[in-house]
């Protein structure tokens, strides 16, 4: 089965607070970015990628992928203001694909065996997406005072790779910038028009490095699995 990934890495990682994008970050002994797009490199069922980058980034970001002979990386391409912006902007350039896959720069450990399950549910039913079942007790709250205990067993906290018919996605894209609607996922997307959106159960261990700590949870998850632990 072969399908094509849109990555986007365009954001600030503000929260990372580290004074600059973390694609960038040194994880080990490479950055951010690189260990992400090795997945994908590495995947034979992957036929390209498209990296969305800050337009003043993809410059250096080339230069990364050809310092780390990254051969799939068809285009780089300026994001937007938004995750949703960027994702939009990689999207247009895949007309001709099928079966295409959306996955943040800055989720570095995602497995292939959980990317194929993917790929193989988009591919006959529409849309997918990778989750992980909710562990925490999770409680409404408003202005301060707990109003409701969401009852778990159907809390499920979505990650990426999502994966798609491209039509799907894309129509549901183009809907959503004619109505100006904007979501925290792609699926979310493709949820407001009404069709079904299958989940995948991923691992807990496909982390986004989102604020400092995380990159402590990062390493972690690195060395565990140089200890060929891999989950
Ligand atoms: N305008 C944007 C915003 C985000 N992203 C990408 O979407 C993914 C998930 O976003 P997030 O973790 O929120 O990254 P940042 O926007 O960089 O972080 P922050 O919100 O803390 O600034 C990241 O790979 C990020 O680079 C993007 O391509 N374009
Ligand atoms: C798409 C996503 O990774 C799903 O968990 C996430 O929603 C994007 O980032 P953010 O932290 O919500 O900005």
């Amino acid at each position: 089965m072969k399908y094509t990934v849109v990555i986007p890495a365009a954001g600030q990682g503000t929260r990372m607070q580290a004074g600059q994008n973390k694609q960038f970050l040194m994880l080990d002994d490479r950055p951010l970015i690189i260990h992400t797009v090795s997945i994908f490199e590495n995947d034979p069922w992957c036929e390209q990628m498209v990296v969305v980058a800050n337009d003043y980034e993809t410059g250096p970001m080339e230069a990364l992928f050809q310092e780390w002979n990254i051969t799939k990386v068809e285009t780089i391409v300026a994001g937007g203001k938004e995750r949703q912006d960027s994702v939009f902007e990689g999207l247009k350039q895949l007309r001709d694909s099928e079966l295409v896959l959306v996955h943040d720069g800055a989720r570095p450990f995602v497995t292939i065996n959980h990317i194929h399950e993917l790929v193989e549910k988009a591919a006959t039913q529409g849309a997918a997406v990778l989750g992980v079942r909710m562990k925490d007790t999770v409680k409404k709250v408003e202005e301060g005072i707990v109003t409701e205990t969401i009852e778990r067993s159907s809390i499920w906290s979505v990650q990426t790779p999502q994966a798609f018919q491209f039509p799907v996605v894309y129509d549901a894209y183009c809907k959503a910038d004619e109505d100006e609607f904007k979501g925290t996922d792609d699926t979310s997307l493709v949820e407001r028009m009404n069709l079904p959106v299958h989940i995948v159960e991923g691992g807990y261990d496909n982390i986004k490095l989102t604020t400092p700590e995380d990159m402590v949870i990062a390493k972690a998850i690195l060395k565990k699995r140089k200890r060929g632990k891999v989950q």
